[in-house]
C-alpha cells in the first residue's frame, strides 16, 4: 500500500515537514485538501487547499466526494476521493496530512496504510512554534493546544511516530517510512 497519513499536534511542523517531503521527494503525489477556514496570508487557493464555502463542503459530503472529513477548530477539512484513488491506482506513493479523526476514518477503511504521527520534541516547543508562527489569536491557538492534548495522546494508535527535532531529517524518516521505490 503506497498510502501514507501523517498527523500530529497543530503547530508541531506537519505542513513545514510536508513542504521539504515535495521538495526533495518530488516523485510523491501530496493530497490537497478543501477546508471552509479562511486563506492564511501566502496562501493559494488549490494549493495548500482548496477553499470552500459550507455550502460546497456540505454538498460535497452529500455526494460521497470526500475520503474522509472532520471539523477542527471551527471548520471543516476534508480529502477528495478521486485524485487520490487515481494516483493509488497508479501505483504513485501519496501522502495526507489530516488531524486525528480523519485518520481514523481513513484507517477504518484503508487498513493497511502507513500511519505516521508527527510529534514535538516537547510541549514547551509546541507552544512556542504554535505562537511563533504568528498566524492565528490568541483565542485561536488555546483552542488549537486544547485539541492538541487530545492529539498527543492518540499517539500510541500510529504504526510510526517521527519527532521533528530537525525538519530535514523529520522529513528523512517520514519519507524512509513510505513506500516509495
Ligand atoms: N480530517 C482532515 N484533517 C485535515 C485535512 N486537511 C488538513 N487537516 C488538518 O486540519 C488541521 C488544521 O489545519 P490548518 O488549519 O491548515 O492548520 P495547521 O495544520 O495548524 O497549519 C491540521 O491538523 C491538519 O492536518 C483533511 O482533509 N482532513
Ligand atoms: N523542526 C522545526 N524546528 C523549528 N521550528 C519548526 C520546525 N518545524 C516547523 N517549525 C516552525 O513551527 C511553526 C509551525 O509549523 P507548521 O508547519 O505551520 O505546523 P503544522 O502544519 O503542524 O500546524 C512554523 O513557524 C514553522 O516554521
Amino acid at each position: 500500500m503506497r498510502l501514507t497519513v501523517l498527523s500530529g499536534p497543530s503547530g508541531v511542523g506537519k505542513g513545514t515537514v510536508v513542504a521539504e517531503v515535495r521538495r526533495r521527494h518530488p516523485e510523491v503525489w501530496v493530497s490537497v485538501s478543501c477546508t471552509t477556514r479562511a486563506p492564511r496570508p501566502g496562501e493559494t487557493n488549490g494549493v495548500e487547499y482548496h477553499f470552500v464555502d459550507v455550502e460546497e463542503f456540505t454538498l460535497m459530503v452529500k455526494k460521497g466526494e470526500l475520503l474522509e472529513h472532520a471539523m477542527f477548530a471551527g471548520h471543516a477539512y476534508g480529502t477528495p476521493r478521486a485524485p487520490l484513488e487515481a494516483r493509488l491506482a497508479e501505483g504513485v506513493p501519496c501522502l495526507l496530512e489530516i488531524e486525528l479523526q480523519g485518520a481514523r476514518q481513513v484507517r477504518a477503511g484503508i487498513p493497511d496504510a502507513r500511519f505516521v504521527f508527527l510529534a514535538p520534541p516537547s510541549w514547551q516547543e509546541l507552544v512556542r512554534r504554535l505562537t511563533g508562527r504568528g498566524t492565528e489569536s490568541p483565542e485561536v491557538i488555546e483552542r488549537r493546544l486544547d485539541r492538541a492534548r487530545t492529539e498527543l495522546a492518540a499517539e500510541s494508535e500510529f504504526d510510526a511516530v517521527v519527532v521533528n527535532d530537525d525538519v530535514t531529517r523529520a522529513a528523512a524518516r517520514l519519507v524512509a517510512l513510505m513506500d516509495t521505490d
